[in-house]
């Protein structure tokens, strides 16, 4: 759930936080996310007292919620993230289908690519999921490189711990170039490349043809990375298809049905047109 939605339940229900300074809607954006949060638990019992069947939980909540919960699959257990919640009576319910999202997206986008040594840019929230998908698919080995490098440090110990030592390593920036030389695909899970943050993270000349590329950004669809190979030739898959699929995911679980994801996947096409 968005930090506007969320202040849309918090006009609902009574103010999550009568300290607050100001209004939500005099808060400057920083002061919105420092909030969000901290306002995580109030808005599943809000949502959970307004009859809400289930809520959608992004960036930057979706560690913060977890304490608000009563139980978490086992997936969003292993992950520690979770992105949609669902009421059970009074419980709580925590699920990941941000990695699900991925899954389905890959599986079908590129279905034979080869996935011995994978490349992924980002060891974020979204970089873990996408991670533990493409493990758990089968993909041999996956080397991770952030501008923060504890991170992807951090994230190559729980995925060494939770697949095995040898299939996820922390990577150096400075050995981009020899690691894309001998990989079969390159993930990009950051930022760069949206519209609000241009630019692509691996310099063009550091493609070649043989590698599949993978952006999980969707807006553009296109991003300058996926440009940039696809003019070399190389298979590439956007960000649509987590998108999509994590909200399917989502769907059913809140409802029981099954949603048709080709219909959602041209719905998107229609939303995104940059
Ligand atoms: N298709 C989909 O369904 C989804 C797509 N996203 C996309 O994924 C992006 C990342 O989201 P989160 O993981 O939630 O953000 P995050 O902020 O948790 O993680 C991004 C990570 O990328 C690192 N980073 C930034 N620029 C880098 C660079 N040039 N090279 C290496 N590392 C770099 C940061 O240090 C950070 O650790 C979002 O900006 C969004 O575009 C996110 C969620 C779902
Ligand atoms: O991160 C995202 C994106 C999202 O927040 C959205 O705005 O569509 C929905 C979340 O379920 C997902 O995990």
């Amino acid at each position: 759930m968005t930090c506007d939605a969320r202040h849309r339940i918090n006009e609902l229900s009574s103010p999550y936080d009568p300290r607050s300074p100001s209004p939500a809607s005099e808060e400057t954006p920083h002061e919105r996310s420092a909030r969000c949060p901290a306002a995580a638990g109030d808005l599943v019992r809000s949502a959970r007292r307004l009859g809400y069947t289930g809520l959608n939980i992004t960036h930057p909540c979706k560690q913060t919620v977890i304490p608000h919960l009563d139980e978490l699959s086992p997936e969003a257990a292993r992950l520690g993230a979770v992105n949609t919640v669902t009421f059970d009576g009074d419980r709580a319910i925590g699920h990941n289908t941000d990695w699900t999202g991925f899954a389905e997206s890959f599986a079908r986008g590129l279905p034979d690519a080869r996935t011995r040594r994978i490349v992924q840019l980002g060891a974020g929230g979204a970089g873990a999921a996408v991670a533990h998908a493409l493990l758990t698919l089968g993909a041999g080995q996956i080397s991770l490189i952030d501008v923060h490098p504890s991170r992807a440090q951090a994230l190559s110990a729980e995925l060494q711990r939770r697949f095995s030592h040898a299939r996820a390593h922390a990577g150096d920036a400075a050995d981009l170039k020899e690691l894309l030389r001998e990989a079969d695909g390159l993930v990009n899970a950051t930022p760069t490349g949206m519209v609000a943050h241009p630019g692509t993270p691996v310099p063009a000349e550091l493609l070649h043809p043989g590698l599949w590329v993978a952006d999980i950004i969707y807006r553009p669809m296109r991003t300058e990375l996926l440009a940039h190979a696809a003019d070399l030739g190389c298979r590439t898959l956007n960000g649509g298809g987590m998108v999509v699929f994590q909200a399917a995911h989502a769907f059913r679980l809140f409802t029981g049905l099954t949603p048709d994801p080709e219909r959602m996947l041209a719905h998107l096409a229609t939303l995104v047109t940059t």
